[in-house]
């Protein structure tokens, strides 16, 4: 599969200062990827290297087959690109603006400006010192979008967009895929870019600490359950679930009765399943699984914040608990 960027052992100095220590990573053509990381992690930095605004201090960039030092206007054209900060002319309307930018990026189709300007329900006429910030970022996309590059690298897109608009630009993303377009977005969280993306990359420090497919993730995320039963003690129904493999977090209630129990779950729901058939259920919630929550354990060390849940937290009359380990995700 060819790849549409690819990076060896990139660094980024800073003065004395290096803020990216030899990031690698690939994206293949016609996918989308996801770069997500904290403040300061070096998202931008990256993707600046990518599109020849600043220099590596060393390493390797290919971006659609070519160094992007070397590439110069011609590779540009093949790109559209959304900066995390746009610095936009204050006397001009957005028309104008990206009639100019037109000019730079190459043709775009009869209508389409407009077209994707109504889409985000933005207002071409209005000048854009007038713009919201949600308006500005629209007009960015719109630039970015435009001339249906091979290429669109946006840095934090959905940044001040309400969320009906967060949808469209999801479904723009989608379409681009479909029309074989490659597209590598970052964000600060991962609940964004798991609705668009099929590759996802967590950065931190300058660094590459996992990459993971989102399908991947999905399988191996924390699920929240909880479930009530009747006709069997808390402690029994504490065991009964401590022992599932991937069940953590167990906290039982007893009341009437009846035993409340609740988990986590990282992993096959298949065992889980079948210990519960064995129970007299009265009610079972089973939630989607928590990506976020998979992703910060990744993020955190021991005791920062984002490590994963203490231990157990008993609640009840007579209460017993049960508890692995959530199980996580090895990073790559
Ligand atoms: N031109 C620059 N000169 C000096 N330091 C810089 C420069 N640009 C970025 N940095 C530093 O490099 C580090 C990475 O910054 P970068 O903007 O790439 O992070 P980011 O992941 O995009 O963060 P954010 O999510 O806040 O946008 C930060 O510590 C930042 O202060």
């Amino acid at each position: 599969m060819a790849h549409a960027i690819s990076t060896r052992s990139l660094t980024k100095k800073f003065g004395r200062r290096e803020v990216l220590h030899g990031v690698d990573f690939s994206v293949e053509a016609g996918s989308v990827f996801g770069v997500i990381g904290p403040n300061g992690a070096g998202k931008t930095t990256t993707m600046r290297c990518l599109l020849d605004i600043i220099r590596p201090t060393s390493g390797e960039v290919r971006v659609l087959g070519k160094d992007p030092r070397q590439g110069g206007p011609e590779l540009r054209r093949r790109i559209g690109y959304l900066p995390g900060e746009l610095f936009l002319e204050g006397r001009v309307t957005g028309r104008k603006l990206l009639s100019h930018y037109e000019a730079i990026s190459g043709p775009v189709a009869p209508g389409r400006i407009d077209a994707l300007a109504e889409r985000l329900g933005l207002d071409l006429d209005r000048h854009t010192r007038k713009l919201s910030k949600g308006n500005k970022q629209k007009l960015g996309l719109v630039q970015a979008f435009m001339h249906s590059p091979e290429l669109l690298v946006l840095d934090e897109p959905t940044s001040g967009l309400d969320p009906l608009v967060q949808q469209e630009f999801h479904a723009m993303v989608r379409e681009a895929r479909q029309q074989g377009q490659t597209i590598f977005l970052s964000s600060h969280v991962l609940s964004e870019v798991q609705q668009t993306a099929d590759t996802v990359a967590i950065l931190r420090d300058g660094k590459i600490i996992a990459v993971e497919s989102v399908s991947g993730l999905r399988e191996g995320a924390v699920r929240h359950l909880r479930f009530s039963a009747t006709g069997i003690t808390g402690h029994d129904a504490g065991a009964l679930l401590g022992a599932v493999p991937g069940v953590g977090h167990v906290e039982v209630l007893e009341s009437n009765g009846t035993v409340t129990l609740s988990a986590t779950l990282a992993g096959a729901i298949q065992p889980l399943v079948k210990a519960l058939s064995t129970l007299q259920l009265k009610d079972l919630v089973l939630e989607e699984p928590d990506l976020e929550e998979s992703v910060l354990q990744m993020y955190s060390s021991p005791g920062e914040p984002g490590s994963p849940p203490p231990g157990p937290r008993v609640s009840g009359h007579r209460a017993s608990t049960h508890r692995k380990p959530v199980q996580q995700e090895s990073a790559k």
